[in-house]
């Protein structure tokens, strides 16, 4: 209407005829439905843990050669407009990425051109999202290594600093697909769970999930069946080991049963510490998150502390205390289990001597002995090992602020109090396990 009467004014004003001028008009019109489609399809900015890798897309309807490079980096700008969907889809982008990093060489650029096959199939792809309405970026679909698909666009990964070739070759031809863990991180909770994940995760035969999956912990998880969990597991290669951390598997009555009915022949992981820094790591966590005060501390202690009678006593109904039982926990995975199934670590030695603790892993594992002290750097401002940077555009990657919390001091009655508690049952861990850590209150490194 207004195009008409606007069209009609000018015509008359200016002695043009109207036919052409419609045209113009209808091409302008035209040419600004097309631009605004192209800018649905702008490139759109990722979150990536690392500025590390270089995403590239080009418009396959136009030349497949035409790339765009796009700089992946954490933004608070992109978290912010990041809907839950798509942050369900950056962690399947992240989980590939892991995959891409870890393995080069099978970055490819797909040219729709030469692919007809590929191409029928994301083009169904492609359809299916534009009928869900969906304008999200589309991962999981993609089957070509390096490539995915976002509405027309097709996107190539490719990156910056690489494993050397002699380190790590994926097997030729093969096509990355999940698989169930050969590894499992079993526990103990507090203890040190996190950095070895992330710490394994460095190695190249190894693909880690970085979620806690408490599949076999919890019933309503486990009805999902192996096929949700294994649905669940990143990309790898059959040259790869797939791990995951649950630290909850360790107390579990079912989990020893039910990971044993996985596979009985996978290998278990378990990072142990002095079970009273155990309580009062959870104690730590319980006053960051809530803001208490180290002063305060009948909040904290009804984690580990039974004051109803006169005299006070050790919770053993209480999951922080029972967590550090284990024995208790132990005696049910070694019923499934033989003990040199079972990797025993020792969390101090972890937080001390990463590098040696990893070597050990590594061999446990079976895979190549990659890692090295050169992997860790220290950051004093953290008090613990970090990552050090692998490539040159990476940072040093520290864990959470989570990790390494503030431990209340405990008065020394209820010290005793804990570790005489504990004594009789570290015992018996020692005798199970056949090595002695030093778990003596004198031994207590000062926070
Ligand atoms: N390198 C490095 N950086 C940071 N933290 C480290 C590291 N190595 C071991 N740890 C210890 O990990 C403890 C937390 O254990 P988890 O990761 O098993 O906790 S959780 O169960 O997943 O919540 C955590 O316990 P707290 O120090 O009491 O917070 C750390 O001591």
């Amino acid at each position: 209407m207004i195009l008409t009467c606007g069209a009609k004014t000018f015509c008359l004003t200016n002695r043009v005829s109207l036919p052409p001028f419609l045209a113009i008009c209808v091409c302008c019109v035209v040419y600004f439905i097309i631009f605004i489609s192209n800018l649905e399809k702008s490139p759109r900015r990722l979150e990536l843990d690392d500025n590390l890798l270089t995403l590239e897309h080009s418009n396959y309807n136009a030349t497949p050669q035409v790339t765009h490079p796009v700089s992946l980096k954490r933004s608070a700008e992109t978290e912010q407009s990041l809907n839950r969907t798509e942050v369900k889809q950056t962690a399947d982008i992240n989980r590939w990425i892991n995959i891409f990093v870890k393995n080069p060489s099978q970055l490819s650029v797909w040219d729709p051109a030469t692919s007809p096959r590929t191409r029928n199939t994301t083009q169904q792809n492609t359809n299916k999202d534009f009928k869900s309405g969906r304008n999200d970026l589309r991962l999981t679909e993609a089957k070509v290594p390096g490539l995915f698909l976002h509405g027309n666009w097709h996107w190539t990964l490719t990156k910056r600093g690489e494993y050397d070739p002699a380190v790590y070759t994926p097997p030729a031809g093969e096509l990355p697909a999940q698989r169930l863990p050969k590894a499992i991180i079993i526990g103990a909770g507090m203890c040190g769970t996190r950095a070895i994940l992330e710490f394994l995760n460095l190695h190249p035969n190894i693909v880690a999930e970085s979620r806690e999956m408490n599949f076999f912990n919890d019933k309503q998880i486990l009805d999902r069946g192996l096929a949700w969990y294994k649905a669940s597991m990143p990309l790898s290669y059959s040259n790869q080991l797939t791990i995951e951390k649950s630290p909850a598997y360790f107390s579990s009555w079912q989990a020893p049963a039910e990971i044993f009915n996985m596979d009985k022949a996978v290998k278990l992981i378990l990072v142990v510490k002095d079970p009273v820094q155990r309580i009062l790591t959870q104690a730590g966590k319980m006053i960051d998150r809530i803001g208490l005060h180290d002063g305060d501390p009948e909040h904290y202690e009804r984690l580990y502390l039974n004051s109803k009678g006169s005299t006070p006593e050790v919770r053993n109904d209480s999951t922080t205390v029972v967590g550090g039982l284990y024995a208790q926990h132990l005696k049910r995975w070694l019923s499934y289990f033989p003990l040199h199934q079972v990797h025993v670590l020792e969390g101090g030695d972890l937080i001390n001597q990463p590098a040696q603790e990893i070597h050990r892993l590594e061999t446990f594992l079976g895979v190549p002995h990659i890692i090295t002290s050169k992997n860790f750097v220290y950051n004093s401002t953290k008090g613990f090992y970090c990552l050090a940077p692998m490539y040159s555009l990476q940072r040093t990657k520290c864990l959470g602020d989570n990790k390494g919390v503030q431990h209340p001091h405990l008065k020394p009655w209820v010290s005793q109090l804990l570790y005489d508690f504990y004594r009789p049952h570290n015992k018996r861990f020692f005798a199970l396990i056949g090595r002695k850590f030093n778990w003596d209150q004198e031994q207590i490194p000062s926070k």
